[in-house]
């Protein structure tokens, strides 16, 4: 964003000044469509997000509000918050005297994009007496002491009801801990040209039907149930065939054409008192398995879920991605198939990078991403965004990063993190299911990266719109509204 900024003045477009009035602006504007305020409070730090904390305090005042000023330093001389400041015409109180009447309204104006270190016990001792106050908290640009980049809290910060952000959302806005920091997250246009922000490149999106809509499967009309696509699960033992049922389901509902159980002999029997359409084949081994490819040549497999965390998972995982060369176009290794490929992650990672290798996607959630790239979660200074990018560029594979805010990184740098996540999901099998969806769509020959988000897109859709009670057996039924919403949408 910085360099947005600078772009924009610096291509003459609009001054420094006239940018920091357009975000003074809309940060009013929806502080007085929203909020009955007799009194404002404004904390301004020193920088040009101060400066933005000095616009509203103006024109909050021209607007009949009286507002109070609290400065943790005086803007920098003859910086564009110091006219800022200016133009305000009010005294600003020392932020170490603040002091709030309960409930209420509180502009954070301290630090946004230009947090350079931790905050201290000043600006920790004002959060606390906002905090006691029930204060209701507008951040500007971020609640301050989140870091931009990665949401991480640097020293203190406080929970905002609202955050209102210029241009576009940063990382911040989207990665835990400060998306709950964040409240509502509204994007003002300040009058940076989108040309400006297009020219830089920029490789991380929200994932929504913006990123991949253009990309997602349509069945052709002379389609014929494996031109749809054609899946392969690989199922455990009779005490564990459930996931693997899950997820086969699932890549049945997101439109694979067809989809194959490779079932343990002792497990055939009880797969098959559960499964219909889908079709069940014995594999007690890597041979059969083998013999599977040559003959049906699937254009999407799932190892992993339901399969057991001991070494041979492991082993076979790696064997696994060897014989699929030239045969598979993808496969997605997911749960006891991450777990157990630990020991293995540099046979694993060497083979995704052999010639005609299936494309390999990785979709651990935190545990076992812990496991598989053990440096890569230790190191803290990396955000969850940096470290699905780092995982994918070391294991040339999609690395769709689970949890609250899912990352979807790809080895060239590309992500996507989730928004309309859901706590529903947190239920046993949800992520088989997930795993389904991503092969649905490899197999429709989505292009991974693609696939990978949408699908995370599309589970959480489907747990929204099926609402509490939700376990994972109704999730594969649960994304026909969800698909066909997005069916209306993209038509
Ligand atoms: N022209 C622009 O660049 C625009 C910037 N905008 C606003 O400007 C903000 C970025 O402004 P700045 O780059 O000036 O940065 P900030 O205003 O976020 O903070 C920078 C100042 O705070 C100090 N500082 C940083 N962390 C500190 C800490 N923990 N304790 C004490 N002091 C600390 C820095 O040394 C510097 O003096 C954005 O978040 C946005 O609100 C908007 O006005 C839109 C236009
Ligand atoms: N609090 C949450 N908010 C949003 N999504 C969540 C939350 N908790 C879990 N999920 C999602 O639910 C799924 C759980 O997958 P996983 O941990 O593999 O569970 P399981 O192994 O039981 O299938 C993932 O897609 C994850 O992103
Ligand atoms: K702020």
């Amino acid at each position: 964003m910085a360099e947005a900024d600078r772009r924009t003045i610096a291509e003459g477009n609009i001054s420094g000044i006239e940018l920091m009035r357009a975000a003074g602006s809309a940060i009013t504007a929806e502080i007085l469509a929203r909020y009955p305020c007799p009194l404002a409070h404004i904390l301004c730090g020193p920088g040009n997000n101060g400066g933005d904390g000095y616009v509203v305090a103006r024109l909050l005042a021209q607007a009949g509000v009286p507002v109070k000023i609290w400065a943790s330093a005086p803007p920098r001389e003859s910086s564009d918050a110091a006219i800022a400041a200016a133009e305000a015409e009010a005294i600003a109180a020392p932020l170490a005297e603040l002091s709030v009447e309960p409930g209420a309204l509180v502009v954070d104006a301290l630090y946004g994009a230009g947090l350079s270190k931790p905050l201290g016990s000043l600006e920790e001792a004002a959060f606390a007496k906002l905090h006691d106050a029930g204060a209701i908290i507008v951040a500007v640009d971020l609640p301050s002491g989140v870091s931009g980049d990665s949401g991480a809290v640097l020293g203190a910060a406080p929970t905002a009801t609202l955050t209102v952000t210029f241009a576009r959302k940063k990382p911040a806005h989207l990665l835990l801990p400060g998306k709950v920091l964040c409240g509502e997250v509204v994007v003002a246009d300040i009058g940076i040209p989108d040309q400006i922000v297009e020219g830089l490149n920029v490789a991380c999106f929200e994932n929504d039907v913006r990123l991949w809509g253009a990309q997602f499967p349509k069945a052709a009309v002379d389609a014929h149930k494996y031109r749809r696509g054609h899946v392969g699960v690989f199922s455990a033992g009779p005490s564990a065939t459930g996931a693997a049922r899950l997820s086969a389901m699932a890549a049945a509902r997101a439109g694979a054409g067809a989809v194959t159980l490779l079932s343990p002999a002792n497990a055939l029997a009880i797969n098959a008192a559960h499964l219909t359409s889908i079709i069940l084949r014995r594999s007690d081994g890597l041979p059969e398995a083998v013999e599977f490819l040559e003959a049906r040549k699937p254009d999407a497999l799932v190892y992993g879920p339901g399969l057991g965390p001991h070494p041979e998972t492991g082993r076979f995982a790696v064997h696994l991605l060897n014989a699929a060369r030239g045969l598979v176009g993808h496969i997605v290794l997911d749960a006891d198939g991450l777990t157990a490929s630990a020991p293995f992650a540099a046979e694993l990672f060497a083979a995704a990078r052999e010639k005609d290798a299936s494309s390999l996607v990785l979709t651990p959630h935190e545990g076992e991403f812990g496991r598989l790239f053990p440096a890569i979660a230790a190191d803290k200074s990396l955000s969850k965004l940096e470290k699905s990018r780092k995982a994918a560029a070391e294991a040339n594979a999609i690395v769709l990063y689970k949890g609250a805010d899912t990352v979807v990184a790809a080895p060239d740098g590309r992500a996507s993190i989730s928004t309309n996540g859901t706590p529903l999901l947190a239920t046993a099998g949800s992520g088989d299911v997930l795993s389904g969806i991503v092969a649905a769509l490899l197999a429709q020959k989505m292009p991974p990266f693609e696939a990978a988000s949408a699908a995370v897109w599309l589970h959480a859709e489907a747990a929204r719109r099926f609402g509490p009670g939700l376990i994972a057996e109704d999730l594969p039924m649960a994304l026909l509204p969800a698909l066909r919403a997005l069916d209306a949408q993209l038509a």
